[in-house]
């Protein structure tokens, strides 16, 4: 028999949202999930790794207490017990969530799905179809070398299963290497962290780069233009020899952690069924509207692409919501998403970087202030806080922000709201920042590119 619903949603992440307040709305929702409901945030994503940024700057404020003349040995941290704690917040994600699909009235189905016609899909043994559906299938790690050997991705921390490392070795210089190697540098287990490129965090600006790689390295080993050759396991470790500028250089660790990029789950959707056909990388194409080549097929989060962010994933979710619900016409506008990288330090990011501008060939000016400006800042007892801000010369709109310090992401909430309200960085010259709150490294670099816009018109 044929099950048929107003809508169905394809995977239970962050879209499990849209299948309950459909399900509240008085639709007919299905909700198919092959694993723990709530998806990659809170289970293996976002939220487990984020409890670790807590132990760490524990950890970090005792190691560094000397700057600030007091007198503290760092003896190190239970690892069991903080890996313990994350692990129980994960054990009840699952249980949450079903409780809220349940209230709300979805049926959950329990199973992997896959399309077997046009808008159908078979799930747990059911087939079911639907005029609209939602793919919201996520993604997962990119499948490292050498998995027979028990290497480690993200997956294999959120919840650990057995010892924490004694020490670590991490591949791959992007987010979560940069975010995880932080942890566990932070609380003493010794890291090193291995990398392809001569630089870490690619898609930052090179100023960020430049001053993150410099403080990120007082607490983690760096090699960098590293090709990983061999890897073996002993009972000692893993030996993992690497190709680089000064030759092979073999490094040995207790773990070894590969962060090398996220692949989209598409693959076993079987989309051809229904006439979607997934681009090289495997993310499902869709227009202005999140929908598919389909009408009526839908895709949201990291399935598609776009941003593989986990606001960006719940905005998308929320502009379907809007427009099954409420009847919005517009395309969506994600003009206005940053980032945040919960690394040590903290970088935060909105906008184009300086390499970007330069290659569209767009004007803009560049400021590049430290956070001395603040007196917070100073009471950290810290110099290497930074805000690098974009500004078109034509219009005064900022292209771009880029913050490196304590609390960046924070921060970076008042540079989002002047862009997505009225993106004039005069808008941020002439607020009334409180004195002397982090805060004011923005108002610092927003009078200085007034002032660069200014010379920038004279010339
Ligand atoms: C370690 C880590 C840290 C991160 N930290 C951050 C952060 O700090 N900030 C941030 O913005 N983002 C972060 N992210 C990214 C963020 O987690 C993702 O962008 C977000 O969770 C994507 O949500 P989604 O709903 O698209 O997919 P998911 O949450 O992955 O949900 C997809 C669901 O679909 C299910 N599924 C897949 N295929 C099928 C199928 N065939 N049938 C049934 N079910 C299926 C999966 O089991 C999963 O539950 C992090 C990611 C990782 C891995
Ligand atoms: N704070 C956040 O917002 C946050 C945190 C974690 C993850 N995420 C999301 O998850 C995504 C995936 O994170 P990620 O760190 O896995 O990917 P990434 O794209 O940020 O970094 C991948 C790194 O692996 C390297 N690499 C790729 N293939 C390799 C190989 N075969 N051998 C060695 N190195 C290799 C790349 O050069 C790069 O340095 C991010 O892009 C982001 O969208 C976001």
């Amino acid at each position: 028999m044929i099950e048929s619903y107003d809508l169905i949603v394809l995977g239970g992440g962050r879209a499990a949202n849209l299948a309950i307040a459909a399900a509240k709305d008085g639709w007919k929702v299905a909700l198919i999930e092959r694993d723990r409901l709530g998806g990659t945030c809170p289970n293996r994503g976002c939220v487990p790794s984020k409890l670790l940024v807590g132990f760490a700057d524990a950890a970090r404020h005792v190691r560094e207490a000397g700057r600030h003349f007091i007198d503290a040995d760092y003896h190190g941290a239970d690892l069991r017990k903080i890996f313990a704690s994350v692990n129980e917040y994960i054990a009840g994600v699952d249980g949450r969530y079903q409780g809220r699909v349940g209230d709300a009235g979805v049926t959950l189905v329990r199973g992997e799905g896959r399309f077997t016609g046009h808008k159908r899909i078979e799930a747990g043994g059911r087939i079911l179809t639907a005029e609209k559906i939602v793919i919201a299938t996520g993604s997962r790690p990119n499948p490292p070398p050498y998995a027979d050997l028990g290497v480690w991705t993200s997956d294999d921390l959120f919840p650990l299963a057995g010892d924490p490392p004694r020490s670590l070795l991490v591949i791959g210089g992007g987010v979560i290497a940069c975010e995880m190697a932080a942890f566990f540098a932070a609380v003493g287990v010794g890291t090193t962290l291995a990398v392809r490129k001569d630089r870490l965090l690619g898609k930052e600006d090179p100023d960020i780069e430049r001053v993150f790689q410099q403080e990120f390295g007082k607490y983690v080993r760096l090699c960098f233009g590293a090709s990983l050759v061999d890897l073996s396991r002993s009972e000692d470790g893993f030996a993992a020899t690497f190709e680089t500028h000064e030759g092979e250089v073999t490094q040995v660790a207790d773990r070894v952690l590969f962060a090398i990029g996220r692949t989209p789950n598409s693959e076993s959707l079987d989309l051809a069924e229904t006439g979607i056909r997934p681009d090289e990388k495997g993310f499902i194409p869709v227009n202005e509207h999140l929908e598919t080549i389909v009408s009526g097929i839908y895709a949201t989060g990291d399935v598609n692409g776009r941003h593989m962010l986990q606001h960006a994933a719940a905005q998308e979710v929320h502009f379907l919501r809007q427009k099954f619900l409420k009847g919005r016409t517009g395309p969506i506008d994600d003009a206005a998403i940053g980032h945040g990288i919960f690394s040590h330090p903290e970088v935060a990011s909105i906008g184009k970087t300086e390499e970007e501008l330069k290659e569209r060939g767009t004007p803009y000016v560049a400021v590049f202030e430290d956070w001395l400006a603040s007196a917070r800042v100073e009471a950290m007892r810290i110099d290497y806080p930074r805000v690098k801000l974009l500004v078109s010369p034509e219009d005064h709109s900022i292209l771009g922000c880029h913050l490196i310090g304590p609390e960046a992401s924070t921060l970076l909430h008042q540079v989002i709201t002047v862009m997505k309200l009225k993106n004039d960085v005069r808008e941020l010259a002439e607020t009334i920042f409180v004195h002397p709150a982090l805060n004011e490294c923005l108002l610092a670099a927003a009078v200085k590119a007034v002032d660069e816009v200014k010379k920038f018109r004279k010339k």
